[in-house]
């Protein structure tokens, strides 16, 4: 099978030396051809997963028409406010192989998933299935188990993106809560970057907990409300994606948080992340909005979208959480 990654990121980068110990032949693009050559001279992706000698059967390149000639899956791994672009130049090549998309957020222009923008770019019957989960990149990269979900309103495609990328390592479920699990993905970013808010202010393991659960609820509602079944928050893409990225060093999200916590301001943070993308960042405006639009209570994802748009200090955010009226866990 032939399988290309486009964009070289990390998670692009894990991904692709997956589907590579699975014998496919895997092309891996990147929009810079100085980058990607400098990739190929150094066998590393020395940029976002530097110490990793990258597998001698990984095709690197930054021809687009290339890359996806011939393909029998694309695997898109574009942050979500830029993926706009790429599935343009899809589009521009009249690429019909099925899409898997990995990555996590909702587009700040026009609220969408990214199966909402495939389905507008590429339209409605062109197979899209997404891959998301509990996943940090150094840990795939090292072989670390790692277990995630596929969703697709195509079986047969959730069906064939389990068989190819699974291995021993890396273990694959699928699900038909298409927009559910996007939204796990999507959402779990937010409180991510409110965990590290916790973390940076030197708070404890109460805070943390208390915060995971109640996000777990928010996310829940919220996503409900979109269309996603309640059960799936509870799954891999859900409450399981949360629970990586708010305790994980690895995530660039609860950085984030952690360094607004510190003190920081966002110019500085965005400064210290370079190229490093942290999806959170965006989704919170677009959370915030899809909530208001729905008339959704989601507390948290308001305070941090206050704390990141209009500069409440996040000691106020939660001090205003903590003193809100009384309620029932469960309404
Ligand atoms: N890292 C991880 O462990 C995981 C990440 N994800 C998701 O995967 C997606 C990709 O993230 P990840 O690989 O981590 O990203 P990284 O932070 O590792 O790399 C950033 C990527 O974004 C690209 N990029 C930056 N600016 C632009 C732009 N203006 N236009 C087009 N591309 C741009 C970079 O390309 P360039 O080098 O050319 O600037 C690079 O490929 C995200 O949605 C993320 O949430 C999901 C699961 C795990
Ligand atoms: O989605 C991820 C883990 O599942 C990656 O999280 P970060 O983008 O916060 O690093």
């Amino acid at each position: 099978m032939k399988i290309t990654v486009l964009s070289s990121g990390s998670w692009g980068t894990a991904l692709a030396k997956t589907l590579c110990d699975n014998n496919h032949e895997v092309y891996l693009w990147s929009r810079s051809k100085e980058y990607s050559d400098a990739m190929e001279a150094k066998k590393e992706n020395f940029r976002y997963l530097p110490g990793y000698t990258l597998p001698d059967n990984l095709h690197l390149t930054a021809d687009f028409a290339k890359a996806i000639e011939n393909a029998d899956l694309i695997v898109t791994a574009t942050p979500t406010q830029y993926i706009r672009q790429t599935l343009e130049m899809l589009k521009e090549q009249n690429c019909s192989a099925p899409i898997c998309n990995v990555s996590k957020g909702i587009e700040v222009s026009s609220l969408k998933r990214i199966s909402e923008i495939t389905s507008e770019i590429l339209g409605e019957t062109h197979p899209f299935c997404v891959l998301v989960g509990p996943s940090h990149a150094e840990e795939l990269i090292k072989n670390m188990p790692t277990a995630v979900v596929a969703s697709s309103q195509f079986t047969f495609l959730a069906k064939k993106v389990q068989s190819l990328f699974m291995n021993q390592n890396f273990r694959v479920y699928t699900s038909s809560d298409l927009v559910g699990v996007e939204l796990g993905g999507a959402l779990k970013n937010i409180f991510a970057i409110a965990a590290g808010v916790i973390d940076g202010l030197g708070l404890g393991d109460n805070t943390k907990a208390a915060l995971m659960t109640r996000g777990n609820v928010e996310m829940a509602r919220l996503g409900r409300a979109l269309g996603g079944f309640e059960e799936t928050f509870n799954g891999l893409s859900g409450i399981g994606d949360l629970i990586v990225t708010c305790t994980s060093k690895h995530s660039r999200n609860r950085s984030v948080g952690e360094m607004l916590g510190k003190g920081l301001s966002m110019e500085q943070i965005k400064e210290k992340l370079g190229h490093s993308v942290a999806e959170g960042v965006a989704t919170t405006k677009s959370a915030y909005q899809l909530a208001q639009n729905h008339g959704v209570e989601t507390p948290i994802i308001e305070q941090c979208y206050q704390v990141l748009y209009e500069n409440r200090s996040p000691a106020e955010a939660i001090n205003y959480l903590m003193t809100r009226d009384a309620k029932k866990e469960r309404n």
